[in-house]
């Protein structure tokens, strides 16, 4: 997936400029940002929502906006934070219309596609769910069901929107663990920069429009990247367990080192 020197405005005001970002097949890259940086917006572009006003977004050698529609959506399920309109469908159909871009005319379900289906409302532990209207789920339940259905639409490419918002801690550390072990090619916008950094393979930064840093987590999210970007005061200490770099967050003026200790890497 590669975007390529991509601009777009909306109501006349640049949102995203010159954006130049590839994410490698099979890689999870998280796309982190402030509010309003652009982060939904890029991931639009991929998934035909929002038109580039210059560049181009790419998936392999193909142009998504010279590319069918249908095409599109046979290569990029997108799990998002908008609220269906099938407030009154049952949960398993609502999955199942992540399969509908896979039949003819209006085909009707294959025993192939239950079986996605189940398999994906399995994976996401949302089977007791299957009979009930969508509309009457709680917000992490419905977030789950979104999950599913990007699931079982069994494309290579996979689009996460926030998709950890609503979510209890147990299940935003399985959805990750998840989106990084599918093998998959996936690109997620996230708020949690602890949980970006632990489960994806590359990290880019949006800040006003702009890609700021892209690379690797303890790279793109170095403090100094953060602190910039974000506003706030940052620490990295050392996870007790695992080694890893966790970072802490403060308000600007509150954040400095306390005697003693080494600013950029305490242990804890
Ligand atoms: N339909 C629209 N018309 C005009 N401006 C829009 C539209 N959608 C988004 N914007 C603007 O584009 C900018 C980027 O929005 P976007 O939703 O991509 O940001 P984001 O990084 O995903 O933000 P958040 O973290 O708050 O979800 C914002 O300034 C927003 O107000």
């Amino acid at each position: 997936m590669r975007f390529d020197h991509v601009g777009v405005s909306l109501a006349g005001r640049a949102v995203l400029r010159d954006v130049n970002l590839e994410v490698p097949s099979g890689r999870f890259l998280g796309l982190v940002g402030p509010n309003g940086s652009g982060k939904s917006t890029l991931l639009r572009t991929l998934y035909r929502a929002v038109a580039p006003e210059s560049g181009r977004v790419l998936l392999g050698e193909k142009d998504v906006w010279r590319t069918g529609r249908r095409e599109v959506a046979r290569t990029v399920a997108v799990m998002t934070q908008e609220t269906s309109t099938e407030f009154d469908m049952t949960v398993l159909d609502v999955v199942l219309l992540s399969r509908v871009p896979f039949q003819r005319g209006f085909g009707r379900d294959t025993d192939a596609d239950l079986d996605l289906a189940w398999t994906a409302l399995d994976t996401v532990g949302a089977t007791d769910l299957a009979d009930r209207p969508i509309g009457r789920l709680s917000g992490g339940q419905r977030q789950r069901v979104m999950l599913a259905r990007a699931l079982a639409a069994d494309t290579p490419v996979l689009v996460l929107d926030e998709p950890t918002n609503h979510l209890d801690i147990a299940f935003q550390l399985e959805l990750m663990r998840l989106a990084a072990g599918l093998g998959r090619t996936v690109i997620a916008a996230l708020h949690d920069l602890n949980l970006a950094a632990t489960h994806c393979d590359e990290i880019a930064v949006l800040d006003a429009g702009r890609l700021v840093a892209a690379g690797p987590p303890a790279e793109a999210l170095a403090p100094r990247v953060v602190e910039e970007v974000f506003h706030v005061g940052v620490t990295r200490l050392t996870h007790p367990g695992t080694g890893g770099p966790v970072l802490v967050f403060d308000h600007p003026h509150r954040t400095g080192p306390r005697p003693g200790t080494n600013r950029d890497e305490i242990h804890a």
